[in-house]
């Protein structure tokens, strides 16, 4: 598989191998059902899957025989270069490299970003001070959508909301010709995830095009942290019904993804393999593209794993194979596996590692961002130890909350007693400093 970047732009990516992301599409293809059937399918489908990759070596391998010693030399290498390629080592090809014939011909197509287009890209990515990787992962991002073939005639939502769910009129789009972006962008609290999101969105209303994406989160709190919604409400999933894909629902899902191109999901941690699934299952029907994962659309996942889990500890992205191979057996079980497998084609990540949160230089700064990276791991070491407990209130080395430094710190209880005191003696405090009155 190819893939064409700008020169300057150094994207961490990679690519599952073609034949994984074909027996993972497949399985999409198969939907739920009763078990006996489910398992004869997916046994089925990766048998193709499996045939038809035999099928290429073979004849690769056939067309490449020779009597000639050297020559058959000269060509294994070439073959197995092929090979490798085939089975997913990823080919980066600069568009400065191509010839010109070549370069004009993506221009044309618009896979090349125009100057304008670049020049406000690097704008917004000054304004927000993005690092190396958050400008990799924001580039990305915003590459995609300025090279996205665009769906050709997209019905009027007037014309939808007209005919009810006279979904004829979709067979007029024109799906997107290029593979859309599947992505995760991760990093521990503090690293600058939003950032990333903020600039794509500030991208896009400066091009005045905010309509093309979505930004999701599993709950109101989150959600309200990056101006989106939830993607319940957005999707119209219900949390109690198996069934959510009414035709009212598809009709209002339609409507609301008319325009977008790109969705974003944050807190990633905790969303469930089912609700992936159910995400891209609403999608596929409103856009009237069954078998077309999330519909076409973009979609960057943001969030970080060691934070809160999905609620009840059900079935999460992260859960291990062995864990889900057990699941088949009902239709709830099913939705999990094919949303595990969906998790599986974002094969484009970029990992943010410098913490954006606590940039301080001095000895104690650095020696408590160490403490909190290896408390995420629970591999706190005895000098983390000894640093957190000398900030434990009641020892006399300890701090003293009237301490000016101490005033406006973050401070963990064990108790809500303790935190509802707290939080009334600082909203006593701070309405006094400021001259306000509490209400
Ligand atoms: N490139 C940057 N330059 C300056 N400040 C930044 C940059 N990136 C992030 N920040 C600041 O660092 C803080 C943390 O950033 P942000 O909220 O984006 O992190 P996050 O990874 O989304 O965190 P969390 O997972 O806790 O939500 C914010 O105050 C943000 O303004």
């Amino acid at each position: 598989m190819t893939k064409f970047f700008q020169a300057e732009d150094d994207p961490f990516t990679y690519e599952l191998s073609q034949t994984k992301q074909d027996a993972i599409e497949a399985v999409q293809n198969v939907g739920p059902q009763a078990s006996t059937q489910w398992r004869q399918a997916v046994s089925t489908a990766k048998q193709c899957v499996l045939d038809q990759r035999n099928r290429a070596l073979n004849l690769s391998d056939s067309n490449e025989t020779s009597d000639d010693p050297k020559r058959a030399g000269v060509r294994t290498s070439a073959n197995s270069r092929a090979r490798k390629a085939r089975e997913g080592n990823v080919v980066v090809t600069s568009i400065d490299s191509l010839p010109e014939c070549e370069r004009a011909q993506l221009e044309t197509a618009g896979s090349v970003i125009k100057p304008a287009d670049k020049e406000l890209m690097n704008q917004v990515s000054d304004k927000f001070s993005l690092n190396v990787d958050q400008k990799r992962a924001y580039k990305l991002v915003v590459s995609a959508l300025l090279t996205d073939i665009q769906p050709a005639t997209r019905p009027q939502s007037q014309q939808l909301i007209d005919n009810d769910i006279d979904f004829g009129q979709f067979a007029a789009f024109a799906p997107p010709t290029k593979d859309p972006l599947r992505m995760y962008l991760g990093g521990i609290g503090g690293t600058g995830k939003s950032q990333v999101v903020n600039g794509i969105l500030l991208f896009l209303e400066r091009k005045n095009e905010s309509y093309k994406c979505l930004v999701l989160a599993p709950t109101g709190s989150a959600a309200s942290l990056v101006d989106g919604s939830t993607y319940h409400s957005t999707l119209s999933l219900s949390i109690d019904s198996e069934d959510s894909a009414t035709q009212t629902r598809i009709t209002s899902i339609a409507s609301k993804f008319k325009s977008v191109r790109l969705i974003i999901v944050h807190e990633v941690s905790m969303l469930l393999c089912k609700d992936l699934y159910t995400i891209s299952h609403q999608l596929e029907s409103a856009f009237k593209q069954v078998g077309t994962m999330f519909g076409g659309l973009h979609v960057l996942l943001a969030g970080d794993f060691g934070q809160l889990p999905p609620v009840g500890w059900s079935c999460s992205l992260y859960s291990s194979h062995a864990s889900l191979s057990s699941l088949a057996v009902s239709v709830k079980g099913q939705k999990d596996v094919m949303g595990w497998s969906l998790w599986h084609t974002f094969t484009t990540v970029v990992i943010l590692r410098i913490n954006m949160r606590q940039r301080g230089e001095s000895e104690g700064d650095s020696g408590y961002r160490t403490a909190l990276g290896n408390m995420r791991y629970g591999k706190c070491t005895d000098a983390d130890i000894k640093l957190l407990n000398s900030r434990v209130l009641g020892s006399p080395s300890a701090p003293t909350l009237s301490d000016p430094r101490f005033r406006n710190v973050s401070v963990i209880t064990a108790w809500n007693f303790d935190r509802d005191a707290i939080n009334s003696v600082s909203c006593e405090r701070f309405a006094l400093e400021s001259g306000q009155k509490l209400v």
